[in-house]
């Protein structure tokens, strides 16, 4: 049987606030196979921001067992997250978080650098995934220059850039109006069935969920 490239197992996290401690994730399980893509539903609140930040290697602070591309979190020390986050994970916000003196093009090669690539091989990652999200003809464009789901398309190509195993999307299209949610949502599901990455998607829309793989839904600390 193929190894799951995400397994949660008996995942908790409390927060204390003003002496009250609230239980947000109350033993959480999920798998998620290679290539596999999980939409995550869930009330606003229910915890699907936190789930995501735990799977990320974000935070610390959590119960339970987390393994990530065949590697246990809590064996890792601070190094070991950090490769597993560059070499096996991807990560799309609501906000695109791009870098705004960088072009679209240096946005997606900047990860393939850091990884260890080299220069040639990363410009022509980033064109050709650039290319595939419709932006072959933004690729020197800053962020600044470029409309909301164009900056979003460029987070996506710099999430899939080094060819990760599992993508985090926390709410990829929130900030954005239907129409164009749709279309970019779209988009994304393409390239990473494309890639053959896995992603776990957090979303409140019912709709969106609709058109991945799977759906999961947070409720009460735990997933149904
Ligand atoms: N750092 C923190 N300190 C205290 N409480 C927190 C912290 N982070 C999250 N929480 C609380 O945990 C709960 C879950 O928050 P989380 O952001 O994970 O929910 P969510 O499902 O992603 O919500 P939304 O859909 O609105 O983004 C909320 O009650 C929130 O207030």
């Amino acid at each position: 049987m193929t190894e799951p490239v995400l397994s949660v197992t008996g995942l908790t996290r409390s927060f204390v606030q003003g002496g009250v401690t609230i239980e947000v994730l109350r033993g959480v399980d999920l798998s998620v196979g290679p290539g596999e893509i999980v939409a995550l539903l869930g009330a606003s609140g229910s915890g699907k921001s936190t789930l995501l930040q735990a799977v990320g290697l974000l935070e610390g602070g959590f119960g339970g067992s987390i393994r990530i591309a065949g590697e246990e979190a809590a064996k890792l020390g601070g190094d070991g997250r950090t490769r597993v986050r560059r070499d096996a994970l991807g990560f799309v916000y609501q906000f695109h978080h791009l870098l705004p003196d960088f072009s679209a093009s240096e946005n997606v090669v900047l990860p393939q650098m850091i990884r260890g690539g080299t220069r040639a091989e990363a410009d022509a990652r980033a064109g050709s995934l650039l290319t595939a999200l419709g932006l072959g003809h933004r690729l020197t464009h800053k962020p600044s220059q470029l409309s909301g789901g164009e900056q979003q398309r460029v987070a996506v190509a710099r999430a899939l850039a080094n060819r990760p195993a599992l993508v985090l999307a926390d709410e990829p299209t929130g900030n954005l109006d239907e129409a164009t949610a749709d279309v970019v949502l779209a988009e994304f599901l393409r390239l990473v069935r494309g890639e053959g990455s896995a992603a776990l998607v957090a979303t409140h829309n019912e709709r969106m969920a609709l058109k991945m793989d799977r759906v999961v839904r947070l409720h009460e600390g735990r997933l149904a």
